[in-house]
């Protein structure tokens, strides 16, 4: 795996143009530095249709879960994250909670969530995909780049 630049060193090359979260994130997933172009799903206390997106090729995206920072339930246990390294994708970014967490620690993938709950979410499917999210001081645009580390996040306008 190529060593990714640490997202403070490319603050200080490209700061202007990146915009960072205050969010404390937590890193759950046994890959701590990752990035890659956005992908985007909004969703409330819902997974369905983040599970049917984890299920196609990811392509090293990263695919951020807006869940509008509910720590009610978990949007992604370790069957869905599974999938996520399954199809190649880079990580996740969740604005929400997440489940088995021991599990997610062993997988090789990015996965920063707020925190976690054992409640599980509902799966209607109802949300969006690959629209413009908005949290902690980011917009998540779907094909800018973001870059995740230890300390924190950095995206493209
Ligand atoms: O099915 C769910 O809601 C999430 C889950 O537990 C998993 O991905 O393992």
């Amino acid at each position: 795996m190529t060593t990714q630049i640490s997202t403070a060193d490319l603050y200080d090359v490209q700061g202007e143009e990146l915009q960072s979260t205050p969010l404390q994130f937590q890193n759950i997933g046994a890959v701590s530095s990752f990035s890659g172009p956005i992908r985007t799903v909004r969703c409330f206390q819902d997974n369905a249709l983040l599970k049917q997106i984890l299920g196609t090729p990811g392509e090293g995206a990263v695919l951020v879960i807006d869940g509008g920072g509910s720590l009610e339930t978990a949007l992604v246990g370790d069957i869905i994250a599974t999938l996520g390294v399954d199809n190649g994708w880079a990580g996740l970014i969740v604005n929400g909670a997440i489940r088995d967490r021991v599990a997610i620690s062993t997988l090789p993938i990015g996965v920063k969530a707020l925190g976690s709950n054992p409640a599980k979410s509902t799966k209607t499917g109802e949300g969006e995909a690959d629209v413009p999210v908005t949290f902690g001081g980011i917009t998540y645009r779907p094909g800018a780049t973001v870059w995740c580390d230890d300390d924190g996040i950095l995206a493209e306008h």
